[in-house]
């Protein structure tokens, strides 16, 4: 008696599990990482950092590495940001990345921050670029939103007097994740720009940045979360951490992390030091569908006619 009852409830517990498992591996989930380091002045040591990360990347089964905003380098000064920067085709920095690229061994693509020059102006611009396997640039996007801001207990930062602002949102594109739109650092500030990506097809939206340690510790996550929960996108953030100077004038807040389409933190680098690291986590398109299928917020938009404007 005894001895049937065990059979059959490990016949019942085997056969479930290879439902389950059955389930699970039939679907598609792709590994993404989100990259934390500390960016100084030197374009050689930045790469460095970076080379190191893509190979982490590839040694966990990753298929995309995002890295921060201003990857290539964090200077001590607006003119010091203006006078690093270099056209996209001269900057050793990307031309190292793309030869790294081209010589591993797994297929990966790269999402990088990055300063790129204006020939006979006086201001830079903030661009992020996606570099395929090949290491060819596929992708390129400019900062919308400039981090001119001046608060009481600091910081104070002008990014407008080194960085001329961008004047398009860039069009979701498709990579080996998902379809990916572009935004960078204080652009989380603006769920406009996330809503309108969402429109227009994104499966996950990407917010490198350099966050400040004092609005990093209010906000960071919080914004990325309702991004995440706005859109119903997955949202990657790649951060700067620690002190880019030895003074440790600008430090910044670090928490790179990964959020689902439900507003979950799948991944989080921690801010104990200032290594480079990586957090990963897999993406599921078909989450994505389901929580927007179960909640279909672009169905129940009331648009120009309630809100004055259409996202
Ligand atoms: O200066 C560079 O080289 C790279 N760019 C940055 O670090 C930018 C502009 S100063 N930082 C931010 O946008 C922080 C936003 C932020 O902290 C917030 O929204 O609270």
């Amino acid at each position: 008696m005894c001895h049937h009852l065990n059979l059959s409830l490990t016949r019942r517990l085997v056969s479930q599990y290879r439902f389950l498992s059955s389930y699970v591996s039939r679907r598609k989930m792709t590994l993404a990482a989100a990259g934390q380091f500390c960016a100084t002045a030197s374009m050689a040591e930045n790469l460095a950092s970076v080379k190191s990360l893509i190979h982490k990347s590839v040694d966990m089964g990753a298929k995309a590495l995002f890295l921060p905003e201003a990857s290539d380098y964090v200077a001590r000064s607006p003119a010091e940001t203006v006078s690093l920067a270099k056209s996209i085709e001269q900057s050793e920095f990307v031309l190292g990345i793309q030869e790294e690229l081209r010589n591993l061994d797994g297929p990966l693509d790269v999402s990088v921050g990055i300063h790129e020059s204006v020939e006979n102006e006086d201001r830079c611009k903030n661009v992020l670029l996606w570099i395929n396997s090949r290491g060819e640039i596929t992708q390129r996007y400019q900062k919308l939103h400039l981090f001119d801001v001046n608060l009481k207990h600091g910081p104070i930062l002008m990014e407008s007097k080194s960085v001329q602002p961008g004047q398009e949102v860039l069009k979701p594109f498709d990579t080996c994740l998902g379809r990916v739109g572009y935004a960078i650092c204080y652009d989380v500030r603006f769920p406009e720009h996330a809503l309108r990506l969402r429109t227009l097809g994104a499966d996950i939206i990407t917010y490198p940045s350099a966050f400040t340690v004092r609005t990093g510790q209010a906000h960071w996550e919080l914004l990325g979360r309702a991004r995440a929960v706005d859109t119903q996108t997955y949202v990657i953030m790649p951060a700067q951490v620690g002190a880019h100077d030895p003074e440790g004038k600008r430090r910044s807040w670090g928490h790179a992390m990964i959020i689902d389409p439900w507003g979950t933190v799948l991944a989080q680098c921690p801010d104990t030091d200032s290594l480079p690291r990586i957090c990963v986590a897999d993406i599921d398109l078909e989450l994505v569908t389901k929580v927007r299928t179960d909640m279909p917020l672009w169905q129940q938009r009331r648009g120009v006619g309630v809100y004055g404007y259409d996202v």
